[in-house]
C-alpha cells in the first residue's frame, strides 16, 4: 500500500456514481442470539444497499451489532430472518466464489509460518499451484508495503505490520469486496493514521468495495464514502450519511471545514441514537 506503487499512474479515478450495481443488499435482516435469560436482538430490521466501489463504514457504540452485520454479510453468522445478497449471490455462494476477503480485529497469523507462508496459506488450501501461490503472495506483500519482509515471522513484526500481512492475505484472491472488522483498533494513533492513509490510497486507486467497522468518528469520516450509524438494544441502523468529501484524500483533509462538519453530523447522530433508549 505504499504510495510508491502508484507513482506511474496518473489517471484520476472518478468516484463511482450512486447508480453503480449493488455489491451488498441487506433486506429486513434480523439476528437474534438465543440466551439463557433473554434472547439478544443483535440486529433489528436492518436494510442497506452497498454499491460497487463504495467505502462503507459501520460506526456505533459497543454492542450495536456492527460485527454481527459484517459477519452476516460474510457468511460467518446466520440471519434469523430477512435476506442478504452479495454480488447477487447468497453470502454462502459469495464466500465459495471468493467474492470477498475478511480482515479480523486482531491479525490471525500462524506464528510458525513465515509472513510469505501466511499469505500463501488460503491460496494453498484452494489448490492454487505452489509457484503461483508464491508469486501472488509476494505481489500482495509488495502491495501493502512489506516487500523484504517475506521471510520474517509474524512475531518479528509490529502490530501494524501484522495487520498489513492480514490485508495482503485477504487480497490474495483479488476479492471484489474487502471486509474489515476494526482492523486498526489496537494500534497507536500515528500507526493508525498511517495505515488509514495507505488504505485510502488502496481504495482510491482500485475502488474495490470496502466494508469497514470502526468506533472512531475521524477514521470513519476520513475513509468512507458512506457512513452507516448504528445504535444498540436492539442493534439497528439509525442513519446513513453519504460523504461529500472528494474521493482522494490525505490526512490534512481532517483540518478542513467539510471534514469537521461531517464529523459533527456523525457525532450528533450517535448522540441521538444514544438518547433513543
Ligand atoms: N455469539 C453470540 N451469542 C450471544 N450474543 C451475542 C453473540 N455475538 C454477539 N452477541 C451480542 O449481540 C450484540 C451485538 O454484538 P456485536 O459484537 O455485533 O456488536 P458490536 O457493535 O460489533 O460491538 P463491539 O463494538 O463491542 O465489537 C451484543 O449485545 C452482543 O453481546
Amino acid at each position: 500500500m505504499s504510495q510508491l506503487m502508484y507513482e506511474e499512474e496518473s489517471a484520476v479515478v472518478p468516484l463511482k456514481p450512486a447508480t453503480a450495481r449493488p455489491a451488498v443488499t441487506v433486506r429486513d435482516v434480523n439476528v437474534i442470539y438465543p440466551a439463557a435469560d433473554q434472547p439478544v436482538h443483535a440486529l433489528k430490521d436492518v436494510n442497506l444497499t452497498i454499491r460497487q466501489g463504495e467505502f462503507v463504514s459501520f460506526i456505533g457504540p459497543s454492542g450495536c451489532g456492527k460485527t454481527t452485520l459484517l459477519r452476516a454479510i460474510a457468511d460467518l453468522e446466520q440471519v434469523s430472518s430477512g435476506e442478504l445478497l452479495v454480488n447477487d449471490m447468497s453470502p454462502s455462494e459469495a464466500r465459495q466464489a471468493g467474492a470477498y476477503g475478511y480482515v479480523f480485529q486482531a491479525p490471525v497469523l500462524l506464528p510458525w509460518r513465515t509472513v510469505l507462508a501466511n499469505v500463501m496459506l488460503p491460496l494453498q488450501i484452494q489448490g492454487v499451484p505452489p509457484g503461483r501461490c508464491d508469486e501472488i503472495a509476494r505481489e500482495q506483500l509488495a502491495r501493502v508495503g512489506l516487500k523484504g519482509f517475506e521471510k520474517k515471522y509474524p512475531w518479528q513484526l509490529s502490530g501494524g505490520m501484522q495487520q498489513r500481512v492480514s490485508i495482503a492475505r485477504a487480497l490474495g484472491f483479488e476479492p471484489k469486496i474487502l471486509m474489515m472488522d476494526e482492523p486498526f483498533g489496537a494500534l497507536d494513533e500515528l500507526t493508525r493514521d498511517n495505515l488509514n492513509q495507505q488504505l485510502q490510497q488502496l481504495w482510491y486507486h482500485e475502488q474495490r468495495t470496502m466494508v469497514f467497522v470502526t468506533h472512531s468518528i475521524s477514521e470513519a469520516v476520513y475513509l468512507s464514502t458512506k457512513i452507516v450509524i448504528m445504535s444498540p438494544r436492539p442493534g439497528r441502523i439509525i442513519k446513513v450519511i453519504d460523504s461529500p468529501l472528494p474521493a482522494e484524500r490525505d490526512l490534512t483533509i481532517r483540518d478542513t471545514a467539510a471534514f469537521m462538519q461531517l464529523s459533527q453530523a456523525v457525532r450528533e447522530a450517535l448522540v441521538e441514537g444514544h438518547h433513543d433508549h
